[in-house]
């Protein structure tokens, strides 16, 4: 079995053994002589995959460790029998814990959130609807708008402008432009000027879901809302001045824990051994780190939240990172930063899954642990 692999897959060796031939490239340069002679192709987000790609070539296996599948023709693999599997899901507590994050490092939104304020989620899939659980454990209020899925599978359903009234507004849909809800530019125009100065936006889901030259208008403007940044329109080109306009900008790497990036290559293995591509025994899964965090004191039910989060992760390093390599240098090296920052993204475990220590000054706040999905432990002295 022959596979060509993204590189910035991690574990693909590991997880397929002497089942597969690996062959790594960079996924933005994947070529059709590449994968001529290969049984099957594992990419991320930046190689589009369709017929000019494929057509005529030994492939029978598309796997994406993604969510979006915004990049692979389907309906095409589809017709010519080519299995297909993504990796939605594995990514998304990482998102959740950046979208916490970006919450709780901005101004005093969680105290807001934590008083009665409104979170507004667009998208309710995989990302949105962890996203409304560990706010609804955290006892925040939110709405949600998802006008793709059933009436009563959206908890707290809205409408869109009553999502994008919210005191802060989280956007998580699919990028698509399928009528009659197309998601490409859906925050745009009007709606964009709409945003006001007590608002907080997060786009975690993809640069094009927002008109990036509307926003930074609105953003020049005065009482622009505070904004939060992951994806950006034409990726790995960022608009400088738009990055110079955000409370916080990242590389597209909200999903890019540890946990989640190996989460992803075990779906696809998986993917690969059910459709009946790959013989042999399968690789067990790769030994994990035990993680504990302590929180010795805490001020608040605020305070407890900032603490656990940032012992995990925070937004606002990752922010300097891209403002250092990217601002004031010309496009093209900046294009070329913006993708080194996440080929050489630090380790980042997820605080969910973690265990941490109370001691007696701090056990209060055991309810707030349990809903950012950690166990708790409590020191007895
Ligand atoms: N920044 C990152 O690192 C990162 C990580 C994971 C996912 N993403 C992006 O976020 C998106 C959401 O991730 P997910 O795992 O929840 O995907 P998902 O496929 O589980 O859910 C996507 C949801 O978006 C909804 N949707 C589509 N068009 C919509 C519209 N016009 N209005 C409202 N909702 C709409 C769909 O009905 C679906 O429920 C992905 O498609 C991907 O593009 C980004
Ligand atoms: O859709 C997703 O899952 C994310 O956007 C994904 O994490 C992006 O990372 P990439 O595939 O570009 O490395």
């Amino acid at each position: 079995m022959r596979v060509v692999a993204d590189e910035n897959m991690p574990a693909v060796e590991q997880l397929l053994g002497d089942r597969a031939q690996v062959r790594r490239l960079p996924g933005r340069q994947i070529t059709r002589a590449d994968v001529a002679g290969a049984d099957a192709l594992l990419v991320r987000s930046v190689t589009p995959v369709n017929a000019a790609l494929l057509a005529g070539t030994d492939i029978r296996f598309v796997g994406t460790a993604t969510a979006g599948t915004d990049h692979v023709d389907v309906s095409w693999l589809r017709q010519a029998g080519i299995t297909f599997a993504d990796a939605a899901g594995a990514n998304a507590n990482s998102v959740v814990e950046y979208v916490l994050c970006a919450i709780a490092e901005t101004d005093d939104f969680l105290e807001r959130l934590l008083a009665g304020a409104v979170v507004g989620i667009v998208g309710f899939g995989h990302v949105g609807s962890l996203l409304a659980s560990r706010l609804e454990g955290l006892g925040i209020r939110f709405r949600a708008h998802d006008p793709w899925l059933a009436p009563g599978s959206v908890a707290n359903a809205c409408s869109l402008a009553e999502a994008l009234a919210c005191d802060v507004i989280c956007l998580h849909p699919a990028l698509t432009d399928a009528a009659p809800w197309p998601s490409r530019h859906l925050l745009a125009g009007k709606r964009v000027a709409a945003l006001h100065a007590s608002q907080l936006l997060i786009n975690a889901s993809r640069g094009e879901v927002v008109d990036n030259h509307a926003l930074l208008a609105r953003l020049q403007a005065p009482a622009a809302p505070q904004t939060v940044l992951d994806v950006w329109e034409h990726e790995p080109r960022i608009m400088a001045p738009l990055l110079e306009h955000v409370r916080f900008g990242s590389a597209h790497i909200a999903g890019y824990s540890y946990d989640s990036k190996l989460l992803a290559t075990q779906r696809l293995v998986q993917a690969m051994e059910c459709c009946g591509l790959l013989s042999g025994a399968s690789v067990s899964g790769l030994a994990d780190e035990p993680r504990q965090w302590r929180l010795d004191s805490a001020a608040s039910t605020a305070d407890a939240i900032r603490q656990l989060l940032a012992s995990a992760y925070t937004v606002s390093a990752d922010d300097q990172q891209l403002r250092a390599v990217t601002l004031n240098v010309a496009p093209a090296q900046a294009a070329g930063q913006f993708d080194e920052l996440r080929k050489h993204y630090p380790l980042r475990r997820e605080l969910a899954g973690s265990h941490v220590v109370l001691t007696t000054a701090t056990a209060a706040y055991s309810e707030v642990v349990t809903a950012l999905g950690c166990h708790c432990e409590t020191e007895v002295r």
